[in-house]
């Protein structure tokens, strides 16, 4: 039997997808050893591989192969766009991706004035403004803190992650209009759903048992 391969996201879904698999009979003690440096870790018994990868990796290395089975935010499904069938909405790590800024700026969105949107994703907020609002905007690529960018007049508005909305509330910034929301998902690489059709189809069976 051949090793299947996970790729899981660092940071925050971490912990939770581990639990989860932990669920239906996966583990991988070794993983959670934070003082590790090594990448790689093997479950011998269930030929299973993981590793954990910074999220936009992710749908690459799922994309070409390099792992059969990836767990990531719907946010970056949708960013990075790669060639990978999404299977499962794992429910945890909810949050909403949400056009934001000062209440100022709504007139704005409204008025459908040429405005600026600072963003991480910025293929979500082209797909956003371009194709479903049919409104002219210039997007900004940020790599973090994106709340800044409206304080310091970089844009007017964002398009960032609000989970529980304290950031925007400490910036004296809103949610101004909802794009989607997002959590956890499991995705596949077209060419193992084929080839390991029945020990992920059993995987997914498992799992959509648990989240019931
Ligand atoms: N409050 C939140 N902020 C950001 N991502 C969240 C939040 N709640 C849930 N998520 C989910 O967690 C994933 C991000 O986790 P991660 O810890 O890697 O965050 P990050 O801040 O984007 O990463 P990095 O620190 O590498 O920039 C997102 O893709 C999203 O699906
Ligand atoms: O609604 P909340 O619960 O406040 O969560 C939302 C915040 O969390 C994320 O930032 P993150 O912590 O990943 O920081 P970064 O974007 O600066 O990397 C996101 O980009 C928002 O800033």
């Amino acid at each position: 039997m051949r090793y299947l391969t996970f790729a899981l996201c660092k940071g925050r879904l971490a912990k939770q997808t581990l639990e989860l698999l932990e669920q239906v009979g996966i583990t991988c003690e070794e993983m959670k050893d934070k003082s590790s440096r090594k990448l790689i870790f093997v479950n011998e018994e269930l030929k299973l591989r993981f590793f954990l990868a910074k999220g936009p990796d992710v749908p690459t290395y799922v994309e070409y192969g390099a792992a059969d089975i990836g767990v990531v935010g719907k946010d970056i499904i949708l960013e990075e766009d790669r060639k990978v069938h999404e299977v499962l909405d794992l429910k945890f790590g909810a949050c909403r991706m949400c056009v934001c800024g000062p209440e100022s700026a709504k007139e704005l969105l409204g008025h459908r004035e040429i405005i600026r949107a600072a963003t991480k994703y910025p293929n979500i907020a082209k797909n956003y403004f371009f194709d479903q609002k049919h409104q002219t905007v210039e997007i900004i690529k940020l790599n973090g803190s994106i709340e800044l960018a409206p304080i310091v007049g970089l844009s007017e508005v964002i398009v960032d992650i609000v989970e529980t909305g304290t950031t925007l509330k400490e910036n004296g910034l809103k949610v101004l209009e909802e794009v989607c929301p997002l959590s956890a998902r499991m995705i596949v690489n077209p060419v193992s759903m084929r080839m390991e059709n029945d020990r992920i189809r059993e995987l997914i069976t498992g799992l959509r048992e648990i989240l019931k």
